[in-house]
């Protein structure tokens, strides 16, 4: 018997004597991230900070057997042959890992997994007596595995970080008043307060007050239901009409932890289902490598038949194809893009339609108002005034500019009874007995306000958006609002088109300002007075054509349509209900990036490709090159640290790229 088969049965025997005593367990994929029901944003970084530890002295100690194998097998070769006595088992040790992957899907699933083959080899090289060569591709693995390692806890925490950078407010009861605090400071136990407009951002109780609730966000459907004293409430639900004070149930932090924990899941997720993927390839190859490995077994012999099966490469997608997606999250991370769904990346890159919101995702999130047209008495100020008290509190684009207009002007508007929001058509108010209308004209022409006929409005600058005031049922005047288009829009329409996609917008507003805007900026399609659910319709027209839809939107009347695209897209400081249902945000409150984004979806997909063929191409060659050219052993060692760094560079290269570039 030949003095390897001799060390390779003995090294066998050792380390599964060793490995059984230490109890050494298979290579487990990263446990989900389960959010436990009272779980602090400290407690579940805390958490997520003590596993990714433990994954690092894992991945640690398996790195230092390989090196500790390597070294030995090396002087052992060199210098004293004895210590292969050590350095054979210690490698068959650190290599017990793959021997039971290959085992345990085979149990499962009585299938060939990729590790069958890695196994063959290892054992086929200490077999054939190329002990040092053994240890180089295990040593080089668990190396790749620490560089991974590490960029996911960057990347995760850099996504922690972003998280916190959008921070929000509430208005909290304290002492007889109402004070804005931040969410995240909120006690379970404590009082908030709901205006009408708002979406109630916790799961509670009402204690006071009564109000419409809409769960149209939740479910898409639009049944207000009327809640008071004692009824519970659901975070992610509209106030639509009424003021509630409401106990919270959970508190502000363990609602942030939790869409902590989901933005984590996600990314986790996508990185699993990329990887599986690959490895799905991969193990696609297995079946045909063994026959090459078995034909050069019978052709060449034992050598070459383990230089065979040390061309398979496929446990190199497991370090190059995360590592990819980290880093390009990272990357989009570098821009100040939040990616709260890895998959929107993905499916951004097959995105041909572009559907945007006018209010405050195409004009600023706040326009200015313009000239007042007072009529039936009423002069510009009490419009102003009337107008400023009926959107007390309230954050719609429009409500914002008539409260800094009002502000500008010194007005005092009176505080304001009760307030019912019709979401996409305005605000209805008592304000000290009188009832007061506010909104679109279509609001008005259903609440039968007479136009009056000396109207002056008709004059109104052209792209203008029109808000009506009526009082007691008798129209009181009308306020021109100016929008602020955004003004980084021209150049990233542009961007856009020459990438190709469809463009279109969506208003609530009316078809003027709405036909001015897209003519402005040479939209061919766009939809005017849409309402919220009309906005989610439009959607799914364009899917049921084919088309695959990324929205961009800002207000609540949007959250429905955001639901139904494929991506959606928000931007900090938008309302809370659109940046809680995009599955991506600019957090520099502009759309500067969106071309960037798309730019990176498509260098994400060109990146898996080529990550792919790195991983896979040089095994390919490789087993051509042990058939024409007799490669042996060390060849196919060489194009494994050659896959390996290409494939972990090809990873890399987009984010020392971006690095290297100034910022524009
Ligand atoms: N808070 C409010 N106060 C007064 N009017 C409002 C308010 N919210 C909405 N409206 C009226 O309803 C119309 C439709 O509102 P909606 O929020 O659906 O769309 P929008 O913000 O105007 O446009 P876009 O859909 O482009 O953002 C507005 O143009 C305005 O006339
Ligand atoms: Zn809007």
């Amino acid at each position: 018997m030949p003095f390897p088969l001799i060390i390779l049965g003995g090294g066998l025997a050792t380390a599964a004597v060793a490995s059984w005593l230490h109890g050494q367990k298979s290579k487990q994929p990263a446990l989900p991230i389960a959010v436990p029901e009272n779980a602090t944003v400290k407690s579940l970084v805390e958490q997520h900070q003590q596993d990714m530890q433990r994954r690092k002295e894992d991945a640690d100690k398996e790195l230092k057997i390989a090196l500790l194998a390597m070294g030995a097998t090396g002087l052992s070769e060199l210098l004293y042959p004895p210590l292969l006595l050590v350095s054979v088992p210690l490698t068959l040790y650190g290599s017990a890992p793959i021997f039971r992957d290959a085992w345990e899907y085979w149990r499962e699933k009585r299938r060939l997994h990729s590790s069958v083959i890695d196994s063959i080899a290892i054992v086929g090289t200490v077999a054939t007596g190329y002990y040092f060569a053994a240890t180089i591709i295990n040593g080089m693995y668990f190396l790749g595995q620490k560089v991974l390692l590490k960029t996911e806890d960057h990347s995760n925490q850099k996504l922690l970080k972003l998280f916190h950078e959008t921070p929000r407010s509430v208005w909290l009861w304290r002492d007889g008043a109402e004070v804005e605090t931040l969410f995240e400071d909120v006690h379970t136990g404590q009082t908030v307060v709901i205006h009408a407009g708002e979406a109630i951002p916790f799961d509670g109780q009402i204690v006071q007050g009564i109000g419409t609730v809409d769960q149209h966000m939740l479910t898409g459907e639009s049944r207000p239901q009327e809640k008071t004293e004692g009824d519970a409430v659901f975070a992610s639900t509209l106030l639509t009409a009424g003021k509630l004070h409401i106990r919270v149930d959970k508190a502000g932090k363990d609602t942030v932890a939790a869409q902590i924990g989901e933005i984590l899941q996600n990314t986790l997720d996508f990185k699993s289902t990329v990887e599986a993927r690959g490895v799905r390839i991969a193990n696609r190859m297995t079946l045909p490598t063994l026959a090459l490995s078995g034909l050069a077994l019978g052709k060449l012999g034992p050598v070459s038949a383990s230089a065979v099966a040390n061309c398979n490469f496929s446990d190199i997608i497991r370090i190059t194809i995360p590592l990819g997606v980290l880093n390009h999250l990272k990357l989009a991370a570098e821009q100040g893009i939040l990616i709260k769904d890895g998959r929107a990346l993905e499916l951004l890159g097959e995105v041909d339609t572009v559907v945007f919101d006018k209010t405050g995702t195409l004009t600023r999130e706040e326009p200015e108002v313009g000239r007042i047209h007072a009529c039936n008495g009423f002069s510009e100020e009490r419009v102003l005034t009337l107008a400023a008290a009926a959107e007390h509190r309230q954050t719609h684009p429009v409500a914002r500019a008539i409260l800094e207009a009002a502000r500008q002007r010194k007005l005092k508007p009176e505080s304001c009874d009760h307030t019912h929001y019709e979401l996409g058509r305005g605000i209805r108010a008592q304000i000290q007995g009188q009832q007061i209308l506010l909104g679109s004209q279509r609001f008005m022409q259903q609440q039968a306000i007479a136009m009056p006929p000396d109207a002056t409005w008709h004059e109104a600058e052209a792209g203008h958006s029109l808000l009506y005031l009526a009082v007691d049922g008798e129209l009181a005047g009308v306020i021109e609002l100016q929008p602020q288009l955004r003004p980084e829009i021209p150049a990233i329409i542009q961007q856009l088109r020459k990438r190709g996609l469809e463009l279109c917008i969506l208003s609530g507003d009316q078809e003027q300002p709405t036909r001015q805007l897209a003519e402005a900026l040479g939209i061919q399609q766009y939809f005017a007075e849409t309402l919220p659910e009309d906005k989610a319709r439009h959607i799914e027209s364009l899917q049921a054509a084919g088309r695959k839809v990324c929205f961009i939107g800002d207000g609540i009347n949007d959250a429905v349509a955001m639901k139904k695209a494929q991506v959606a897209i928000s931007l900090a400081g938008a309302t809370t209900v659109a940046t809680d249902t995009a599955s991506i945000v600019f957090l520099d409150k502009s759309l500067q990036q969106l071309d960037a984004l798309f730019g990176l979806a498509k260098g994400f997909e060109r990146n898996m490709k080529s990550g792919l063929a790195w991983s896979i191409l040089p095994g390919v060659a490789g087993i051509g090159a042990v058939f024409a050219l007799h490669m042996r052993i060390y060849g196919a060692v060489s194009l494994y640290i050659l896959s390996l760094g290409a494939g972990a560079a090809n990873a890399t290269l987009p984010l020392l790229q971006h690095k290297k570039t100034p910022p524009p």
